[in-house]
C-alpha cells in the first residue's frame, strides 16, 4: 500500500472508530440515566428497585469498561463485506440494527482469529489497529491468498507480548490466536483438560473461555454463576482484572483454601502429609474417625426414673447404634434414631420392671400406657439425654477433625498414619479444606444447631436493621427526599431484619461464596496440576453438571500430592468423557531464556515438550557466582538496576534470602525482569525441586540472571557467565 494510500485509509478508520465511540457514548449517557432513575425509584418494592439497581448498574459499567481499544480489527470477505470486530457489539438503531461493530466473542467474528493463509475462511484481509485509548494509531493488514502480500501480520501480537507488564494481567481479545480461539470457543459442555508450557496463554485462554460462555449462555451463566480456582491470593490478584476489563462479573475467584465458606486458609503441610491427606486413602480415615465418635459406655451409667433405676450399658447402646448405623445417615441426622432407639430399649428394661407383679399378659392396655408413660420420662430425662449426647456427639468438620489430630489414641482407632498428629489441631492448612468439606457431607445437618445458629443471626440482622434506623433518624435532616421515603418506610428493625432474609441483596459471587452448597455453571481450575484426589472432589461437588475448563502443565508440578496424569484424577467423576487440547506457544518467555529452561526440562521430564517462544529478545540470560559475603549485594543491584526501567521485577529464591519469594509464590505470574538466587538450593530442596526451579526460571517476559554460590547446576550452563566484578558482569547481559 502506498503511502498516500495508508493515510487515507487510516483516515477512514479514525473516522469510523469516531463514530462507534459516539455511539457508545450516547449508549452510555442513556444507562446512566436509567441508572439514576432506578436509584430514585420510589414506587415499587424495595426488591424490585434492588434488582433494577443492579441490572443498571452492571450496563454501565460493562460500557465503561470497553472504552479502551473498542475496536480492535477489521475483516474483509472475499464477498467484498466488511466487518469491524471489537469488544461489545453496536448496531445501527436507525438502520434495521445493522451490526457496526462485532462482538469478538459472536460466531462470525471467529474468522477475525483464525483465518489464515493456508485456511482463509473466504476472507480477504485481516486488519489489526494498533490503539491508544480512543485513537487508532496504527494499522497492519494480512492479505491471505496473495503470497508477498503478507504485511507484518504479527505485529499486533508482538506488540502485546513484548510490552512492559503493569500490574495484573491484561485481556487479549485483541491478539487471540487461533489455537487459543479453538479452546475458547469449544462447544464441548463438559471436561475440558488444557495443556500447555509455561507462558503458552492457559490462564488467558480459560479466562477467555468463561467470557465467551457467559455471551453464548448468559442466562445460565448468570443464574448460577462461575468459579475460578487458582493457586494464590496474588495470583487471583494477577489475573482478577481480565474478566471485569471484558465487562464480566458473576465470577467468583478462590484458592482451594477458600473452598469452605468462612475458611480463608494458605498454610501447607509438609509434603509427605499433603499427600496423605491427598489422596482418595484418607476417606476411609474419615469415615472410621466419625464411627469412633459413636460410643457404647465403658461402665454402665444409671437412670433414676421415678419407679425405678435403669442402666445404660452397652448393651443397649450398642444396639442403638447397630440400627442408627443401619440407616446410612449422615452422623448427626442419624443421632435422633441412636437417642429413639436408646429410649426405646430402656423404657422396655423399665416397664418390665414396673410392672412386674401387678401387670398381667392380659393387662395390653395398661401396659401401653406404663410404656408411653416411661418413654416420656426418658425423653425429658437431662442426664439421660447428655449421656446419649455423650456417646452420639453432635459433630462439626471442626470438631471432629482438630481432636482427631491432636490424639494418637484417635488417629490409630481410625486408622490414620500417625503423623497426622500436630498439637494445635484447628491450625488449618490448605490440605485440611477439602476433610472438612468431606466430613460436611458425612456429619450432615445437626438441626438443633442450625436453629441455634439461625436464631443467633436473626438476632444479629435486627441488631444491624436497629442501628440502620438510628442512623436514619440521626440524619434525618440531611436526608434527600427519595432516601426519606426509604426511611420511613422501615418501621420496625424486625422488619427490616425480615426483609433481609427474605429478599437477599447480594450480589451472585457474594453469595455463592458463602453457600456450601451453591453449584456453579462452570469451572475454572488453573495451575490444576497442584490440586490433589480430594481437593477435586469438593470441586465436583460444586459442579454437579461438570462443566470444568482446567488448565495446567504436568511439568510444573510442585505439590506432592498434585496430579501425575489427568485419566486417573478425572476418571472417578467422568470415566473418559473428557476432551484435552494442547497449547505449543509460548508467549512470554523469549527464545533465549526458554532454551535454558528447555535443558532443564529435558533432565527432570524427558517427555515434556518444550514450548516453541513466539519471539526472541536479544538479550541473553545470565549467571554469576558470588561469594557468601556479596549475594546481597548483587541482589541489591539487580533492583536497582531495574528501578531505572519501565515494567517490573522479582527475586526468585528459596527460604531465608531477604526480599526474595519462593517459586511457589511465583506460580502463574510474571514479570519483566526475574532475578533466580541460588538454583542449586532451589533444586535439592524437596523432591520437586527441579519443577520448582522450571517455574522461576520462565516467569520473565525480558531479562533473566540467575546468582549463584556453589556451582552453577549442570542443567543451566547455557547461561552467559558474567565475571565479577558485579556491576560490570551483571549490567553486560542486561
Ligand atoms: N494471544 C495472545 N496475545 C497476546 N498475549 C498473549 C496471548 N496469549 C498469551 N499471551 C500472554 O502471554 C503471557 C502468558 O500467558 P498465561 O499466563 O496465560 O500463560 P500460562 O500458560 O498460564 O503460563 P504458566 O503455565 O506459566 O502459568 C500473558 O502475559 C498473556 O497475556
Amino acid at each position: 500500500m502506498s503511502n498516500q494510500g495508508y493515510d487515507e485509509e487510516l483516515r477512514s478508520e479514525r473516522a469510523y472508530t469516531a463514530e462507534l465511540y459516539a455511539r457508545l457514548d450516547r449508549e452510555r449517557e442513556q444507562a446512566a440515566r436509567r441508572f439514576r432513575a432506578a436509584l430514585g425509584e420510589t414506587g415499587i418494592a424495595l426488591v424490585e428497585r434492588d434488582a433494577d439497581v443492579r441490572v443498571r448498574a452492571r450496563e454501565t459499567a460493562r460500557l465503561n469498561v470497553v472504552d479502551n481499544g473498542l475496536c480492535f480489527g477489521r475483516l474483509d470477505a472475499l464477498s467484498g463485506e466488511r466487518s469491524y470486530i471489537g469488544r461489545i457489539g453496536i448496531f445501527d438503531s436507525e438502520n434495521d440494527y445493522e451490526p457496526l461493530l462485532l462482538d469478538w466473542r459472536a460466531p462470525a467474528s471467529r474468522a477475525f482469529y483464525v483465518a489464515t493463509a493456508a485456511t482463509p475462511e473466504d476472507m480477504r484481509r485481516r486488519r489489526q489497529f494498533h490503539t491508544m485509548g480512543r485513537r487508532v494509531v496504527d494499522f497492519t493488514d494480512e492479505v491471505f491468498g496473495r503470497p508477498g502480500d503478507q504485511e507484518r501480520g504479527d505485529a499486533a501480537l508482538l506488540a502485546a507480548v513484548n510490552a512492559p507488564r503493569g500490574a495484573g494481567m491484561r485481556d487479549i481479545v485483541a491478539t487471540i490466536q487461533a489455537e487459543q480461539d479453538e479452546i475458547i470457543r469449544l462447544g464441548h459442555a463438559g471436561v475440558l483438560v488444557v495443556e500447555g508450557g509455561p507462558g503458552t496463554g492457559k490462564t488467558a485462554v480459560a479466562l477467555h473461555r468463561v467470557a465467551y460462555l457467559l455471551y453464548t449462555q448468559r442466562e445460565r451463566m448468570s443464574r448460577s454463576g462461575v468459579l475460578v480456582v487458582g493457586p494464590s491470593p496474588v495470583f487471583l490478584d494477577h489475573i482478577g482484572r481480565v474478566l471485569p476489563s471484558l465487562g464480566e462479573s458473576d465470577v467468583v475467584f478462590t484458592t482451594t483454601g477458600g473452598l469452605v465458606p468462612g475458611l480463608r486458609v494458605t498454610a501447607e503441610d509438609a509434603p509427605g502429609i499433603a499427600e496423605l491427606k491427598g489422596s482418595l486413602k484418607i476417606l476411609d480415615v474419615l469415615a472410621a474417625a466419625v464411627a469412633d465418635r459413636q460410643k457404647v459406655p465403658d461402665e454402665p451409667v444409671p437412670v433414676e426414673l421415678a419407679d425405678v433405676t435403669v442402666a445404660l450399658d452397652a448393651d443397649v447402646a450398642d444396639e442403638a447404634r447397630l440400627e442408627a448405623r443401619r440407616t446410612e445417615l449422615p452422623h448427626n441426622e442419624a443421632r435422633q434414631v441412636f437417642r429413639e432407639v436408646a429410649v426405646r430399649l430402656l423404657a422396655e428394661r423399665a416397664v418390665a420392671v414396673i410392672g412386674q407383679g401387678w401387670l398381667s399378659r392380659e393387662d395390653q392396655g395398661a401396659w401401653a400406657n406404663l410404656r408411653a408413660d416411661v418413654r416420656e420420662e426418658l425423653a425429658e430425662h437431662e442426664e439421660l439425654a447428655a449421656a446419649l449426647d455423650a456417646l452420639w456427639p453432635s459433630l462439626t468438620p471442626e470438631t471432629l477433625l482438630a481432636p482427631l489430630y491432636m490424639s494418637p489414641r484417635r488417629l490409630e482407632a481410625a486408622g490414620a498414619d500417625p503423623s497426622l498428629f500436630r498439637v494445635d489441631g484447628g491450625a488449618w492448612t490448605v490440605s485440611d479444606v477439602p476433610l472438612l468439606d468431606e466430613l460436611a457431607d458425612l456429619l450432615g445437618r445437626d438441626d438443633a444447631a442450625e436453629r441455634a445458629a439461625a436464631k443467633q443471626q436473626a438476632e444479629e440482622d435486627e441488631e444491624y436493621a436497629g442501628g440502620v434506623m438510628d442512623l436514619l433518624k440521626l440524619d434525618r435532616e440531611e436526608l434527600d427526599e427519595d432516601v426519606q421515603l426509604v426511611a420511613t418506610d422501615l418501621l420496625y428493625a424486625q422488619d427490616l431484619a425480615g426483609r433481609f432474609a427474605e429478599r437477599d441483596t447480594r450480589d451472585l459471587a457474594e453469595r455463592a461464596v458463602e453457600d456450601r452448597d451453591w453449584t456453579y455453571g462452570h469451572v475454572v481450575v488453573d495451575e490444576a496440576q497442584e490440586l490433589s484426589e480430594m481437593d477435586w472432589r469438593v470441586l465436583m461437588r460444586r459442579c454437579p453438571s461438570r462443566s470444568f475448563t482446567i488448565v495446567g502443565d504436568l511439568a510444573q508440578r510442585r505439590s506432592a500430592a498434585g496430579a501425575k496424569a489427568w485419566a486417573p484424577v478425572l476418571a472417578p467423576y467422568v470415566r473418559d468423557r473428557w476432551q484435552y487440547r494442547e497449547l505449543t506457544v509460548n508467549y512470554r518467555t523469549p527464545a533465549e531464556i526458554m532454551t535454558v529452561a528447555g535443558a532443564l526440562l529435558a533432565e527432570f521430564a524427558p517427555d515434556a515438550r518444550v514450548p516453541e517462544s513466539v519471539r526472541a529478545c536479544g538479550i541473553r540470560p545470565w549467571s554469576r557466582q558470588v561469594a557468601d559475603g556479596d549475594l546481597q549485594a548483587a541482589i541489591d543491584e539487580f533492583a536497582q538496576d531495574e528501578a531505572d526501567r519501565e515494567g517490573t521485577s522479582v527475586v526468585i529464591g528459596p527460604e531465608g534470602v531477604p526480599g526474595a519469594i519462593p517459586p511457589s509464590a511465583a506460580k502463574g505470574l510474571e514479570f519483566d525482569a526475574v532475578l533466580v538466587v541460588e538454583p542449586e538450593r532451589i533444586l535439592a530442596e524437596g523432591p520437586r525441586g527441579a519443577a520448582e526451579l522450571y517455574v522461576a526460571l520462565t516467569r520473565a517476559t525480558q531479562r533473566l540472571g540467575v546468582l549463584h554460590r556453589e556451582a552453577l547446576p549442570q542443567a543451566l550452563s547455557g547461561l552467559a557467565e558474567a565475571g565479577l566484578p558485579v556491576s560490570a558482569g551483571h549490567r553486560r547481559f542486561l
